[in-house]
């Protein structure tokens, strides 16, 4: 490729990078996962648009230092080669200076053998940090290609605060008007979703629905070699439409016609390898039995509105269970802690999530939007107490668009903690 292209085309984006400010952006605490001072790749990975090249340009921002940056999703890099690789590096030096230490590469996966340029500019001391939503770039493959030299980011789009922020609603004063406020903005949140963009976006329905298809066709049906679109599209609507249900593999294989009940976890693998969808695993101390009984989530709760045939308001509970996922991942995963469901062997009484760590579980959680009648609230205490008694955890917390209170069943104390409040906390 011609290196006059590639020089000019960095200094074109440099200069399109001089127009953002940070000032323009909702600041996002996964800003503190990128690690500065280390010669680990930092890499952001996670649904489209969820805004990770947003947050790599603040970090570096905030940080005060000279970064070159290179987007490779352009259309003048849409040749280039590994062989090219080290033309991109000659321009970043001649555009940002020799004494640059830091480099942005925005979807550098677009470049087959990508990872030998990073290995060698690991090598050569240079600081270093790549995203990727592209299917391309699998946890799987980082580590084989980046061989422990990375540190990986996940990045889910906008959290409650995130959405909060960027409405411009205070969320630090619990005047009574105040709180108001913010019970409604969160039934927005759990029907508009937490994509960056959606706000301002008249058509919301078009935006989350191209958002999947090009999930599907883009990322996904190439990578994996997938000739039935309508195959994997029919699946994705079905988990959305059934998020935190338990799936039966046999009535799915029947009811979808797709292939085998092997076909179906592949499927489901491909859609989660490209963040589309959460799965989360049953809990049992025997680790062989947390590969059984899939449940699924869905990446963005807008993804259960936008979509033809459904009601905006239907069940704010299971979304709101969604969202609370979607949130104990974010908080989780830089623990190295892991999300679980519970469900006893009788099918009784399920917890929604069991936060473990090292096979110990440290948390059981459940969720429940309304739990204005005696009967629903002493059935969602029950079950915390008896998933309790089976594996001794003690802390037990219900999630619940109610006043902040402690209960008590037996000698069990439950946390039952405002939604607002819970999902707010820093
Ligand atoms: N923190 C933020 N505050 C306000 N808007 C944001 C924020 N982060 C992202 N956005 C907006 O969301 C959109 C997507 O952001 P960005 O390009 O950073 O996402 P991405 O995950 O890198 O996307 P892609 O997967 O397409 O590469 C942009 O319009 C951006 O301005």
């Amino acid at each position: 490729m011609d290196s006059n292209v590639i020089y000019k085309t960095i200094l074109d984006q440099r200069e399109e990078l001089s127009l953002m400010t940070n000032e323009d952006f909702v600041y996002r605490n996964e800003v503190n996962q990128i690690s500065l001072n280390t010669k680990q790749a930092q890499v952001v990975i996670g649904v489209r648009r969820s805004g990770k090249s947003t947050l790599c340009h603040m970090t570096l921002r905030n940080a005060g230092v000279v970064y070159g940056y290179v987007n490779f999703d352009d259309d003048r890099m849409a040749n280039l080669m590994v062989e090219d690789l080290n033309f991109v590096l000659e321009a970043i030096y001649r555009v940002y200076g020799n004494d640059v230490k830091h480099i942005f590469f925005d979807e550098i996966q677009n470049v087959n053998g990508w990872h030998l340029f990073i290995n060698r500019l690991l090598r050569q001391g240079l600081h270093i940090v790549i995203t990727g939503s592209n299917a391309r770039l699998l946890s799987s493959e980082l580590a084989t290609h980046l061989t422990g030299r990375y540190n990986e980011i996940r990045l889910f789009p906008f959290s409650f605060r995130d959405y909060c922020v960027a409405k411009e609603i205070e969320t630090d004063i619990p005047t009574t008007k105040n709180m108001a406020l913010l019970k409604n903005t969160l039934d927005e949140y759990l029907i508009e979703g937490g994509f960056p963009e959606i706000a301002s976006l008249p058509d919301k329905q078009g935006y989350v629905g191209s958002l999947i298809d090009a999930i599907i066709t883009k990322d996904i049906m190439p990578r994996f070699h997938i000739r039935n679109a309508n195959a994997l599209k029919t699946l994705a609507n079905h988990l959305i439409n059934n998020v935190g249900q338990i799936i039966n593999m046999k009535e799915l294989v029947e009811t979808l016609k797709i292939g085998s009940d092997k076909t179906i976890r592949n499927y489901i693998d491909f859609l989660a390898q490209a963040f589309l969808i959460v799965p989360l695993t049953k809990f049992s101390y025997k680790s062989s039995e947390r590969l059984r009984s899939n449940k699924t989530y869905i990446v963005d709760t807008g993804m259960l509105t936008f979509r033809p045939n459904l009601l905006a308001t239907e069940n704010l509970g299971w979304r709101l269970e969604n969202a609370v996922l979607l949130e104990l991942q974010r908080r989780n995963m830089p623990l190295c802690r892991d999300v679980f469901y519970y469900r006893p062997v009788s099918r009784l009484k399920e917890v929604d999530f069991v936060i473990a760590e090292r096979g110990n579980v440290m948390e059981l959680i459940q969720v429940s939007y309304d739990i204005g009648t005696p009967k629903t609230l002493s059935r969602e205490l029950s079950a915390l107490v008896d998933a309790s008694r089976k594996t001794g955890c003690k802390k037990l917390t219900l999630i619940a668009c109610s006043e902040t209170r402690k209960e008590k069943i037996s000698d069990m104390e439950i946390n039952v903690i405002s939604a607002i409040e819970w999902l707010l906390a820093r």
